[in-house]
């Protein structure tokens, strides 16, 4: 239809890509999170500490915000940092594509990381289903501009330490190599989730069957079970799991394997040079495969990304993926 667009995804050090967005004419650099549903950002509401650093959102200042009075939010991420504050809504555009009457989240609260690092807010882009405001749900940006677009989807192009973008409402054929393979989406748990019953290393296949990964630009490392974990690291000489470092580390000359993943029955293939995240003082370096921590939902975030462009296909659902 009429707003298919691109937008712009700078690196942001190394550990995520920030898209300029307009919300109420006001110019913020927000993070683009598949593994979450909020869309928020920071506001004029926050202490001053809180704000330094940061682009701010000033509501009183936008012609086109609307207060949402007694609506609240709050939300705490995987990686255990969080923020919350109230909503109202007003009119993001994001590359070419414009939704008026956005629930936009008003920190009023952040964790500490939120302050340290380079994003001034999140645009969730996982299923609506998992949005925290209460006492009404609200949609996410995808979800209200999908009318829009001409396709019901949008695409991550990722590019390691380069500039990434994504695309809303068509797949672009320049951004991609091959064909590209589909997995069904189970939306159940709120996330573009799929099956993932095995994987590789190097040459050798290890089964974990039953298991599933889910697509999620918001996480920086590829995050999976400790079996496979153990396993990858194992064929990597003089790698441990420093307790120090919270992950795996090795010698920053240690040659890596290649990791390959089963999304939906075909394999995503992860190169071992995207695999060194990066050095943490010059002679050993940080792994970009970690551990999830427990359960057997796998975790593929911006290092996959790094390999593959990934599209998000309201339609089936389902998850595509192209490589680089
Ligand atoms: O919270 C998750 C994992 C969902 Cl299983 N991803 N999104 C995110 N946003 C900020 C840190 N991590």
């Amino acid at each position: 239809k009429r707003q298919d667009g691109s937008a712009s995804a700078a690196p942001a050090g190394g550990t995520e890509y920030l898209v300029s967005t307009s919300v109420g004419g006001e110019s913020l650099n927000l993070d683009f999170d598949t593994g979450s549903a909020d869309l928020w950002v920071f506001s004029s509401s926050l202490s001053s500490a809180s704000k330094k650093g940061h682009d701010i959102y000033t509501a009183s200042k936008s012609p086109t915000y609307q207060a949402l009075s007694g609506y609240t939010w709050s939300i705490t991420y995987a990686d255990g940092s969080g923020a919350s504050g109230k909503v109202g809504t007003d009119t993001v555009t994001i590359g070419g594509t414009s939704v008026t009457g956005q629930a936009v989240e008003l920190a009023t609260k952040v964790s500490s990381t939120f302050v340290s690092d380079a994003a001034d807010g999140l645009v969730g882009l996982a299923f609506s289903s998992i949005n925290t405001v209460q006492p009404v749900q609200q949609q996410t940006f995808f979800d209200n501009a999908q009318p829009s677009l001409n396709s019901p989807l949008f695409a991550a192009y990722l590019p390691y330490n380069a500039d990434g973008a994504y695309d809303f409402g068509f797949i672009d054929s320049s951004k991609y190599s091959g064909s590209i393979n589909y997995a069904t989406v189970n939306s159940g748990n709120g996330f573009w989730e799929f099956a993932s019953n095995s994987y590789q290393v190097g040459g050798s296949t290890f089964s974990q069957s039953g298991n599933t990964g889910i697509a999620d630009t918001g996480t920086t490392l590829v995050l999976m079970i400790d079996d496979a974990v153990s396993n990858y690291y194992a064929s990597v000489s003089g790698a441990s799991n420093s307790a120090t470092y919270g992950g795996y580390i090795f010698p920053c000359s240690t040659s890596l394997p290649s990791l390959s993943v089963d999304i939906g029955g075909n394999y995503a293939t992860i190169p071992g040079s995207l695999l060194n995240f990066q050095s943490i003082d010059g002679t050993n370096c940080f792994g970009g495969l970690q551990s999830v921590g427990g359960g057997t939902q796998n975790i593929y975030g911006d290092v996959f990304f790094n390999a593959y462009y990934g599209i998000f296909d309201a339609s089936v659902p389902q998850f595509g993926f192209a490589a680089l």
